[in-house]
């Protein structure tokens, strides 16, 4: 279908636009009062992301109350341990708990390389997001990358450090390519699956990436991205993994269009490590917490620095919960009026 607004897909093929398009990591979630009515009617987030119609409500949220210039498929990416097998809970406060995580080799008999068949409700999600879309603004699919996915299965929670998921690194490293190759396969299935539904772009998002040495980053995290993007060739792609400043010389030759930068890493510098590349991001979603005056200056220092191709505006992590709509709004508007007032 044709789409009335493009922007994000020409950017992501480093094709000049009348202006950066923008949207958020995270934009569909507890900041706006309208997900948060959506999500009490659904009582609990699983049933909320495994009822496409409900997805797709929140999905939708943000194109209308924010005016992003993407939307992006409201789901999680703990979905595909889920369809491999590995149940999963949503705790209140706690966030993500696996009750039988994998601990050891004979885990893996739990388990199995799941089909996109097995994630239908978030095709469908997907399907019916981009019917009520209708071609306003692309739809943006996603998946984690299989380092992060792995690290949950291990760990079996969130962990600031994920020591149980790195210690499987260094004590078997051979049942960890393992279990790594699962998730991958997995995934570009999910992958494959979400671009036949209807998905212009996809997004994997490497969110522990930081917590690895450079060697092991190549080794346990960078290869099996460096497979996904391989085999996915149908639309453009966004890697995203926070904290990797130390891998931005390899993902310069990335089989993938855009990286995703944190607020960490100089964007200047950023540029010349990676000239192949459209950059995202990258402001501190703490920045949102200032006065609309701050936000309006910490935007525009962020596009100057930029400049005005080969840039899709976005934070530098996911907007964080307490943060006002209203102050997401100035941040996205200064973003659009930026770019027109320069080409006028
Ligand atoms: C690590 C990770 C997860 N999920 C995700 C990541 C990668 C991005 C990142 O690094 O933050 C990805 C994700 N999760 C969610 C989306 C939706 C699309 C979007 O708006 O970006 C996306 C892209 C919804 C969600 N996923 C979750 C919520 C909050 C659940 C609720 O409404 O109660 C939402 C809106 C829950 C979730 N999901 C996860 C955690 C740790 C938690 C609990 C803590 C938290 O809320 O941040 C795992």
């Amino acid at each position: 279908m044709h789409l009335q607004n493009d922007l994000l897909l020409k950017a992501a093929k480093g094709e000049i636009t009348k202006r950066t398009p923008i949207w958020l990591m995270r934009q569909a979630g507890r900041i706006l009062p309208e997900y948060r009515a959506v999500r009490e009617k659904a009582r609990d987030f699983k049933t909320l992301v495994k009822t496409p119609e409900l997805a797709t409500e929140v999905t939708v949220q943000p194109v209308d109350i924010l005016g992003v210039d993407a939307a992006i498929i409201f789901s999680d990416i703990l979905v595909i341990p889920e369809a491999m097998g590995l149940n999963y809970e949503m705790e209140e406060k706690r966030g993500p708990v696996f009750p039988d995580r994998i601990k050891s080799i004979d885990d893996l008999k739990k388990i199995h390389v799941s089909n996109a068949d097995e994630l239908s409700y978030v095709l469908d999600a997907i399907r019916l997001t981009k019917r009520e879309l209708n071609g306003r603004v692309p739809l943006i699919g996603f998946a984690g990358a299989p380092w992060t996915i792995f690290s949950y299965m291990i760990e079996g929670k969130g962990s600031k450090t994920f020591s149980e998921a790195k210690k499987m690194l260094y004590t078997q490293p051979a049942f960890s390519h393992q279990l790594l190759e699962m998730i991958t396969q997995s995934t570009i299935n999910y992958l494959k699956g979400q671009i036949s539904a209807g998905a212009d772009i996809i997004q994997i998002f490497d969110s522990w990436a930081g917590i690895l040495s450079p060697d092991q980053y190549q080794e346990f995290s960078l290869k099996y991205i460096s497979k996904i993007c391989d085999v996915i060739n149908e639309v453009p792609k966004i890697v995203f993994a926070k904290g990797a400043f130390f891998a931005r010389e390899p993902f310069n030759s990335l089989n993938c269009e855009v990286i995703g930068l944190d607020w960490n890493m100089d964007i200047k510098e950023s540029r010349k490590l990676m000239p192949n590349k459209v950059l995202q991001g990258n402001l501190d979603p703490c920045a949102l917490y200032g006065s609309y005056d701050d936000i309006k200056n910490e935007a525009r220092k962020m596009l100057d620095a930029f400049g005005s191709t080969k840039h899709i505006a976005n934070l530098g992590h996911g907007l964080y919960p307490d943060i006002e709509a209203d102050k997401v709004k100035c941040f996205i508007d200064t973003v659009k009026e930026y770019g027109e007032s320069l080409r006028r």
